[in-house]
């Protein structure tokens, strides 16, 4: 008889993460596991602590305590392994003006690891996907704070990163573009694609997410799936927790 396969270890597992900012404590003891095909969306109020915890994920922000790993792996001892695994869309995608969006393209492809043909196929796939081919000669410095989103998503999504990693992405976009961000996270978690997303809007995280967290005061005070429907259900759980501090009993 065949041994049964080993389950996959989850795409991201933190644990007890701590992070001071300036003093004060940003993110604390933030535990938290997401398997493959997953969308969290994380919310939380102004300085809740979810840029914060984001840029520790993407790998930008080092714990002081805690441990992050990816696919099963120490990413803070083997950094490294975020090249490969993660897609980073930080709040304002950091771009070179002086840089057509092909060559934004081709200099994520490079950074991270991808040569040859392969760039070409990974450029124009994403160049399609996030309808970007019209843009592709324009200049960076140029585009729109919309078009500039889109060609950030795009660089995160290049190399089809495990871990999508968005700081929120629908800043900025129209509600053509929204809705187009909300069919390809979703195609993309099909695909098996983990993301974890955060917001201001509720919407959002309803439209797209099957699971939901929220940060408040750097703690992590509410982590649950989300059914369809729970629009009303989740404004109350928000509200609560950005008032009182906590849910209360339904
Ligand atoms: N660069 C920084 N230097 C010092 N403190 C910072 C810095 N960035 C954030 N902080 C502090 O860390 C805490 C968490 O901020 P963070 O940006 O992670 O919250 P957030 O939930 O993303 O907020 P927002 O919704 O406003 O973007 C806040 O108290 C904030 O003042």
């Amino acid at each position: 008889m065949n041994a049964p396969k080993p389950a996959s270890p989850p795409v991201l597992q933190l644990e007890d993460l701590v992070r001071r900012r300036a003093g004060r404590p940003a993110v604390r003891q933030l535990s938290l596991t997401l398997q493959a095909g997953q969308v969290l969306g994380l919310l939380g109020v102004n300085g809740a602590g979810k840029s914060t915890t984001l840029a520790m994920i993407a790998g930008v922000l080092l714990p002081d305590s805690g441990s992050i790993r990816l696919q099963g792996g120490d990413f803070l001892e083997h950094p490294e392994l975020a090249a490969r695994a993660i897609g980073w869309l930080p709040e304002a995608a950091p771009l070179w003006p002086e840089l057509t969006v092909r060559e934004h393209l081709d200099a994520h492809a490079r950074l991270r690891g991808i040569r040859g043909a392969a760039v070409v196929q990974a450029r124009d796939a994403v160049l399609e996907r996030l309808e970007l081919n019209d843009l592709a000669r324009r200049l960076a410095g140029v585009l729109s704070q919309g078009q500039r989103q889109r060609l950030g998503l795009a660089c995160a999504l290049l190399h089809r990163p495990a871990l999508l990693v968005l700081d929120e992405p629908a800043n900025a976009l129209d509600p053509v573009q929204v809705a187009a961000l909300r069919k390809l996270l979703r195609e993309l978690a099909s695909d098996g694609t983990a993301v974890i997303l955060s917001t201001h809007q509720l919407t959002e995280v309803t439209a797209v997410c099957d699971r939901v967290a929220i940060l408040h005061e750097g703690t992590l005070r509410y982590d649950a799936p989300l059914a369809a429907d729970q629009h009303a259900a989740l404004e109350k759980t928000f509200f609560d927790i950005a008032v009182n501090g906590r849910a209360q009993a339904a």
